[in-house]
């Protein structure tokens, strides 16, 4: 291909963007905070309630004045009067006056009056009404109001990926449904005639399907609408037999048949038939990929290679299919990684005692390379990282 009619060799920004500018703007919806796994949060949310609504305890014991109890040892226990007792949703209504506590509970709101803690395992009761406390009771073991968030606080910003954490933190703001990002309907096709379904017996020179599982895995990680188009053999015919079938996606996902040999037919549909916006990515692993149309349905076309599809997924596809940036961290190297003249490697590293080391097999081929890693260390074009030199990572 002597002067292709489309850009070669662009770098991994430039794929990113170009493949969100194919993508449809999809506007949003609201879904039941406990279905919000994988999504991106679509606008702002407020705080509707404090949290703790009220200066509570953070300990099973009893509340009191701290001044009261500063005399208190095991020598010279402090005796106080149990006025009563508050309870996390029973509240204690009364106040608390001098050489008086109340028993209280974790969670339970600190009564007026009182401002400081005795855990249990520090106190004897001495007859039904009153407590000796072996040691002072502390401020610091009471968790003040809007400590973690204040109502009308804004708490989380539109454009987070909603994690089991933030999808907890939602609904502790008080928020029964959340505004998303509509999910994007990908079509998932993987092509080789050598691919088959894990379980069947293995034949000489097959393998099995492991990209369409990780890629599908992938997807619903990210809050995607999967369209399974299973697999198709490495035939013209049959591949676009299956490009016909992905109607009703915003995108068609392939795997495999876009690199140089006679069998990529992948790559040569779209050129002949389809369109192309680039043929290959500056970076290893991934390098073949290669973004086009069908009949206006965009089409990305990941590499064979294991590693390879699974990592321009996380660098390039999630982050345009979902609007979620490529989360990266400095750490420093723990072992030389080498640099590529032309390329950003993104080489797989395991994380051990705050540094990052090279794993070991970096073949495209050794899934085991990502499955086993923390993290992908990435080293730009022309770069080299050194032992001690701090490297940018993408955790996995
Ligand atoms: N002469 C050249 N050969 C290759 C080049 C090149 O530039 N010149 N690029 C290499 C790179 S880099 C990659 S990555 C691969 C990508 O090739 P394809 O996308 O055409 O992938 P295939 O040839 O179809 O398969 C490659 C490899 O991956 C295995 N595979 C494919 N699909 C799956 C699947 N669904 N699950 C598990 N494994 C799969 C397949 O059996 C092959 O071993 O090309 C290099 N070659
Ligand atoms: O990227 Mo290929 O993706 O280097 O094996």
């Amino acid at each position: 291909m002597p002067h292709p009619p489309f850009p070669m060799h662009v770098s991994v920004t430039e794929a990113r963007e170009m493949l969100s500018a194919l993508l449809p703007a999809l506007g949003t919806e609201t879904v039941p905070v406990a279905q919000a796994l994988g999504r991106t949060l679509a606008a702002d949310l407020e705080a509707r309630v404090s949290h703790p609504s009220a200066t509570e305890s953070a300990l099973d014991g009893i509340a009191a004045r701290e001044t009261d109890t500063l005399s208190a040892s095991a020598e010279t226990p402090v005796r106080l009067r149990i006025a009563g007792e508050s309870r996390a949703g029973v509240p204690f209504d009364g106040t608390v006056g001098a050489g008086e506590c109340v028993r209280i509970y974790t969670g339970a709101p600190l009564p007026a009056g009182v401002d400081a803690i005795c855990p249990v395992e520090e106190l004897q009761d001495d007859g039904p009404e009153h407590v000796l406390l072996r040691r002072p009771a502390f401020p610091g073991d009471v968790r003040p109001e809007g400590g973690d968030f204040r109502a009308g606080e804004v708490v989380m910003r539109a454009g987070l990926r909603l994690s089991a954490p933030r999808v907890a933190l939602a609904a502790a703001l008080g928020h029964a449904r959340v505004p998303v990002r509509r999910r994007m309907r990908v079509a998932l096709l993987s092509t080789g005639d050598e691919v088959i379904e894990p379980g069947l017996p293995l034949k000489p020179g097959q393998v099995y399907d492991s990209n369409r599982v990780g890629l599908s895995a992938m997807l619903q990680e990210s809050g995607c609408e999967v369209i399974e188009l299973g697999h198709a053999p490495d035939s013209p015919a049959s591949l676009q037999a299956a490009l016909g079938a992905a109607g009703g996606a915003n995108v068609l996902l392939t795997s495999g048949g876009v690199s140089m040999g006679r069998y990529d037919f992948m790559r040569d549909l779209l050129v002949e038939h389809g369109s192309v916006s680039f043929w290959k990515v500056r970076m290893r692993p991934g390098g073949p990929a290669i973004l086009g149309g069908w009949n206006g349905l965009p089409v990305f076309g990941l590499p064979g290679n294991p590693v390879s599809s699974l990592v321009v997924f996380h660098v390039i596809v999630r982050p345009a299919l979902t609007g979620q940036p490529v989360q990266s961290l400095k750490l420093r190297a723990a072992t030389p990684f080498r640099g590529l003249k032309d390329k950003t490697a993104f080489w797989r590293g395991v994380i051990r005692e705050g540094e990052v080391g090279d794993y070991g097999a970096q073949g495209s081929g050794i899934l085991r390379s990502l499955s086993d890693a923390d993290a992908l260390v990435i080293v730009p074009e022309g770069g080299a990282v050194e032992v001690g030199e701090v490297v940018d990572v993408v955790l996995l």
